[in-house]
This record gives structure tokens, C-alpha cells and sequence, in this order.
């Protein structure tokens, strides 16, 4: 029988790290191989489940990812736009998928990315639910069906720690949105209201974005037109959901060749 995938997790202190790695420990489909933190860490050289507060687990704390990687299958990766960068060569440099559901890249780190892809299966999507990729798809159907009658906002909600706005979900849905009107995000984007404004601009797709306690993530969609409204939501209350798609992700990244894919590609949803 062929071995399980081995996985890697990077940021392994954080709120999805510990997260994946409770995901992976429980799973039949894939084996924890490696945790990275970064260098200076409290947690570095310690078993990984003990950190955490429970049972050994059999895998250290490194900060040496090329090492990590060198003996994995699947890295997956929720920490910063500047580390993924660097874990993204690494991860090519390995011949291992890398699953990045990290967010707040800017357009110029996300190009930084192709070259890496060359060399293995790239997975990224600022937000790795199935739920969430269903209302992609949903957004660029009803954003498709209705005209610039209709003003689309986003808007997210979001805990108290998160440190990127817009969400990497609410870009998805915007660009999803201005898809479906047959536009560029870019061009229709009104992201900062604050003062007098004026009135707004009809087409332009808003973003606003709230913080607060412990929220996990929610998102709505909004057709406000003359007389009615539409609201598609998407409310996460658990980060298992991430998790679970991020470790779908890895495993199905098994079978590809190098290049980039996206959340769609893994789940199989239909049409763009
Ligand atoms: N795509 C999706 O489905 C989802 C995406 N996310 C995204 O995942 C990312 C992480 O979220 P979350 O877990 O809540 O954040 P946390 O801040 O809890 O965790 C981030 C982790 O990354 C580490 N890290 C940050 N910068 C570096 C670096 N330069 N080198 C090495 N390690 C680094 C942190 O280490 P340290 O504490 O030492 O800085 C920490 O362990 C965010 O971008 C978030 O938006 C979150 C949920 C779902
Ligand atoms: O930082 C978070 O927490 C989340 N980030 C992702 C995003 O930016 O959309 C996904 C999810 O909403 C939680």
C-alpha cells in the first residue's frame, strides 16, 4: 500500500497552524512530518502536540524549513505574504505542493509566486472553504444576471487580530462580482469611505470591512437595487473548515503537475 502524504506545517503557532496541525493528526489520509516556526521561537525543538498543550505527537519544531520540506510531500502554509514568498521557493526547490491560504498579498508578491510554480503544484485561495467557493460561483451568477441597477458592496467581518483588509475571501468576491459584469476589479474597486465622499459611483463594487472580538469570519455579498436587495452570506463559525480544505488541497495536489490552481480546480466546481 503507498505511504500517506507527509505534510509540513508553517506557522505552526498560529491560529491555523494549530488548527492544521490538529486537522492532519486526526486524519487517515495524510501524516504530520514537519512544523516550522520562525527562528527564535519559543516553541523551536520542542515536540509539536506537548507545545500545543497535549500529547506527544513525534515531530520537533524547526526552524529550517528546506530541511522540513526536503522530507515531505505536501507543505501547507497560512502565515504572512514575505514568509510565503520565501516558503514558496523553498516548496519548489523540494519538488512538494505547496497550499497557501495566506492572505493581504499585494499583486506584485503574487506574481513573485509563478516562478516557483514551475517547478510544483501551487494551491492558493484566500479562503479554502467549500462553503465560500460555492458563493464565488453563486456571486458571478447573480452579479451576470443583473445590471449596475443593482450597487454591489462586500462586506467582512473579522476577529480582532486579523491585520489584512479586504479580506482575501472579500477579494475573491469582488473579483467574482466584477466578473460577472465582464469588468476588472481594479477599475470598479471603492475600497475607503470617509468624509464626503459624494454620491456613489454607479458600477463601482464597495468593500467595507469590520473587526472585532473573536469572530471568525463572515462574509455577505450585497445587489442593493430600487425597492429590493439581495444579500448572499457566508458565515464561518469554525476554522476547521479551512483546515480541512487545506489538507484537501495538499492531498489532491498529489496527482498534478507543476503550476498554480486554485480552490475550484480542488473541489471541482463547475464553470467559471
Ligand atoms: N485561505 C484561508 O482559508 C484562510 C486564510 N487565513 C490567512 O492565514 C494567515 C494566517 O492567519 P492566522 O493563523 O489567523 O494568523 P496568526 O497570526 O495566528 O498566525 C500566523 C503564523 O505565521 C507565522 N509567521 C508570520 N510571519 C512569519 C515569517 N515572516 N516567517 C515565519 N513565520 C511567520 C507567525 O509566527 P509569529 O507569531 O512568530 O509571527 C504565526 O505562527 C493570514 O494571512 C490569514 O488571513 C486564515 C484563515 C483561513
Ligand atoms: O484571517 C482570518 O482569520 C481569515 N482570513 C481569510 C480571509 O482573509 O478571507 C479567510 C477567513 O475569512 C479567515
Amino acid at each position: 500500500m503507498a505511504e500517506l502524504p507527509g505534510i509540513v506545517v508553517t506557522g505552526a503557532s498560529g491560529r491555523m497552524g494549530q488548527m492544521l496541525i490538529e486537522t492532519i493528526r486526526a486524519s487517515e489520509k495524510a501524516r504530520l512530518v514537519g512544523v516550522v516556526e520562525r527562528a527564535g521561537h519559543d516553541w523551536i525543538g520542542q515536540d509539536i502536540g506537548a507545545a500545543m498543550g497535549g500529547a506527544e505527537l513525534g515531530v520537533r519544531v524547526t526552524d529550517d524549513p528546506l530541511e522540513a520540506f526536503a522530507n515531505a510531500q505536501a507543505v501547507i502554509d497560512f502565515t504572512a505574504p514575505e514568509a510565503t514568498l520565501e516558503f514558496a521557493a523553498l516548496a519548489a526547490q523540494a519538488r512538494a505542493v505547496h497550499v497557501i491560504g495566506t492572505t493581504g498579498m499585494t499583486d506584485a508578491q503574487i506574481a513573485d509566486l509563478g516562478p516557483a510554480a514551475r517547478h510544483c503544484p501551487q494551491i492558493r485561495a484566500g479562503n479554502m472553504s467549500l462553503g465560500v467557493n460555492l458563493l464565488v460561483q453563486l456571486t458571478r451568477q447573480v452579479a451576470a444576471a443583473l445590471d449596475a441597477d443593482f450597487d454591489i458592496e462586500v462586506i467582512e467581518v473579522h476577529h480582532n487580530k486579523k491585520v489584512d483588509a479586504p479580506s482575501g475571501t472579500a477579494l475573491m468576491l469582488g473579483e467574482a462580482a466584477a466578473e460577472g459584469r465582464g469588468q476588472n476589479l481594479a477599475d470598479i474597486s471603492d475600497r475607503g469611505r470617509d468624509g464626503i465622499t459624494g454620491a456613489r459611483k454607479r458600477g463601482d463594487i464597495g468593500f467595507t470591512a469590520i473587526r472585532g472580538g473573536d469572530i471568525v469570519g463572515e462574509h455577505d455579498v450585497l445587489f442593493a437595487g430600487e425597492g429590493e436587495r439581495i444579500v448572499l452570506r457566508h458565515m464561518a463559525t469554525d476554522r476547521a473548515i479551512f483546515a480541512r480544505g487545506a489538507l484537501k488541497a495538499a492531498i489532491w495536489g498529489q496527482d498534478q503537475g507543476p503550476g498554480q490552481y486554485d480552490m475550484v480546480d480542488v473541489l471541482g466546481l463547475s464553470a467559471r
